[in-house]
């Protein structure tokens, strides 16, 4: 019963439409007991030879009467109830997903995709099934129960009612046995589920890795085991689950069994009437539902309590970065000046940045160099604000970034990773993405600067060309272009661009590179590669080792160094002087 209580902020935000919904549900019940009394006087009639074909009439006439206006009730508790059942799942998923937005990486490092999925559906469903069942077996079982006792007692005799209701008791221990078992089974259901489509998930996304490492009999194994795992899960909440009904089915033959043996007594002896002891019969079978409700109900309820906890959970995590509602809201173009002095992720001990101090103008470009793992992404990142906790100062346009409104800061930034994600839908709408509405000559336009609009003109239907799942019908080298200009449409004031023009060729490259000097003379951009030929043109270039920048200036500085950068460029030049003998396009 907790659930309810948790759910307090819920019911009282719409307790008009509950009221209405369970004054309804009250009237249907009411409209139940009715004609089980009804009966019991027809067959008196019956049993005297009374009965005459006006009573007859009246009698249909009423029975038709109450059948008409429980069913008009039933249809208007049904609709309230229904529909607070799905505002309640709106809501939470609302709010759910709004805090999925705002948490920062290590929460999606934390939590795997499948188990985020599953939260979003079937614990919101439990939830909802509480709002919705939930409610309806509380009150309709507690109603019709009370009503039914009353008439018995009211209508028939109180002793029968009594030892009629005494295995009921039985029923309620039970129930309580079970309970703590099936909250257990249906724990463990949930996480197997969590698990097998997170597995899935994966799955999909490794499927070329699993293919090419011979790996696809072991995934298909391993699949098969955790949906056998998942069977026996659900099996085991099967089985606790069908020990509701037997055990209802067992107390109600019981209470027959002492209503006939009674009920007969008392007719013989002439303490009641052979009517009344038929309207006892049919107000006994009227309690066979509120059991059968009350064991469900504790199940759904479970189900409930479970997810919730969980959903509250994941809610309850916080962001670690501080998003200041009353945060500067306005991002000019302008200078951006880094001071760090070190930086170590959340749970890891080793600083992964020292040292680093860059200015970079306004319209000018920084070019970020060095081999795997020295530290360039984590600079992105930083200045993604996926992580505020760094000893030190991001400047940007004359304000600490922290400062900013966290989503205007966002907004004013072009975000283009190596490994690009596409929606399955054409290309214009994965460009024009952050403005559905934009002019088709202003996506042409963009697509013609990521040096795309070619392409795309060669596909079979042009800009409605649709992209299938992770874009993979396009080349790596087109994919990475559709997301530059992605990122253009937006026209950031700051440009980062992270190892985006590793799949093009080195014609291709030069092309973006030199629409985007041309374009960007007010922004700043920012372009990490592990290829020196993104950022030759840049006005600064830091190359970066162990997290620290070991050598910095322009290209021809860089050059004349004669260091790690000199080495890898002529390593690099070479290296495509010969790919470029052997390929003509990028891959
Ligand atoms: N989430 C993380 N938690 C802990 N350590 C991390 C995390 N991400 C990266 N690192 C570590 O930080 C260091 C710098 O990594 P980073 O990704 O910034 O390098 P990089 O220069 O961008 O390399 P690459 O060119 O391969 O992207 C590495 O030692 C890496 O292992």
């Amino acid at each position: 019963m907790s659930i309810f209580l948790k759910l307090k902020w819920f019911f009282k935000e719409h307790w008009r439409m509950y009221a209405v919904g369970i004054f309804l549900l009250f009237l249907t019940d009411l409209s139940h007991v009715i004609p089980p009394y009804m009966i019991g006087l027809f067959t008196n009639k019956v049993v005297q030879r009374d009965l005459t074909w006006q009573y007859l009439l009246v009698f249909l006439l009423i029975l038709a009467l109450l059948f008409l206006s429980s069913y008009v009730f039933r249809y208007g508790w049904n609709t309230h109830i229904v529909k607070g059942a799905a505002l309640l799942e709106r809501t939470l998923r609302k709010r759910l997903y709004d805090h999925y937005m705002e948490m920062d990486a290590p929460f999606y490092q934390k939590y795997r995709t499948g188990d985020l999925m599953s939260h979003a559906s079937n614990d919101l469903s439990s939830i909802q099934r509480v709002a919705s069942g939930g409610i309806l077996m509380t009150f309709d079982s507690s109603a019709n129960i009370i009503l039914v006792l009353a008439s018995m007692i009211l209508t028939v005799d109180w002793r029968l009612t009594l030892i009629a209701i005494i295995p009921l008791p039985f029923l309620a221990f039970g129930v309580s046995l079970i309970m703590p078992r099936l909250r257990k089974a249906f724990t463990a259901y949930q996480e197997g589920f969590s698990k097998m489509s997170d597995h899935t998930q994966e799955s999909f996304l490794g499927m070329k890795v699993i293919k090419t490492l011979g790996q696809s009999k072991e995934d298909i194994d391993y699949f098969n085991h955790q949906t056998d795992e998942q069977i026996k899960t659900n099996s085991h909440v099967a089985r606790v689950d069908s020990l509701f009904d037997p055990l209802a089915t067992i107390v109600m033959s019981f209470s027959y069994v002492l209503t006939i043996i009674l009920g007969g007594e008392f007719v013989l002896r002439g303490t009641i009437s052979i009517g009344q002891l038929v309207s006892f019969a049919a107000y006994l079978s009227q309690l066979v539902w509120p059991m059968f409700a009350l064991g469900q109900l504790f199940n759904v309820l479970e189900r409930g309590n479970a997810s919730y906890d969980r959903v509250m959970d994941l809610m309850n995590e916080k962001s670690a970065i501080h998003d200041d509602p009353n945060g500067i809201a306005q991002v000019k173009p302008g200078e951006l000046n880094i001071r760090l002095k070190g930086f170590a992720y959340p749970d890891g001990t080793k600083t992964v940045l020292k040292n680093i101090d860059v200015k970079v103008g306004r319209g000018k470009t920084l070019g970020l160099v060095g081999p795997v793992g020295s530290g360039k992404t984590t600079l992105l990142r930083l200045l993604l604000r996926e992580f505020d906790s760094y000893d030190g100062e991001i400047d940007f346009s004359g304000h600490d970034i922290r400062d900013y409104k966290l989503s205007a800061y966002l907004s004013s930034l072009g975000y283009v990773s190596q490994d690009n994600f596409l929606f399955s839908t054409s290309i214009a709408e994965n460009i024009a993405f952050s403005n559905p509405k934009l002019p088709q000559k202003e996506i042409e336009q963009v697509a013609k600067l990521a040096a795309l609009h070619d392409d795309i003109l060669q596909m079979p239907n042009g800009y409605e060309t649709e992209v299938g799942e992770n874009g993979i019908s396009l080349s790596g080298g087109q994919q990475q272009r559709v997301a530059i200009a992605r990122a253009l449409i937006v026209d950031p004031a700051i440009l980062i661009l992270d190892d985006a023009l590793s799949a093009v060729d080195a014609r291709t490259e030069k092309e973006i590179l030199g629409a985007l000097k041309n374009q960007r003379q007010d922004q700043t951009t920012i372009i990490s590669a592990s290829r020196i030929s993104s950022v030759i043109n840049a006005d600064e270039i830091l190359v970066f080792a162990h997290g620290r920048v070991i050598e910095r200036g322009s290209h021809a500085e860089l050059l004349a160094q004669n260091g790690y950068y000199a080495d890898t460029f002529h390593q690099q030049e070479m290296a495509s002087h010969y790919e470029a003998k052997l390929t003509g396009g990028d891959n």
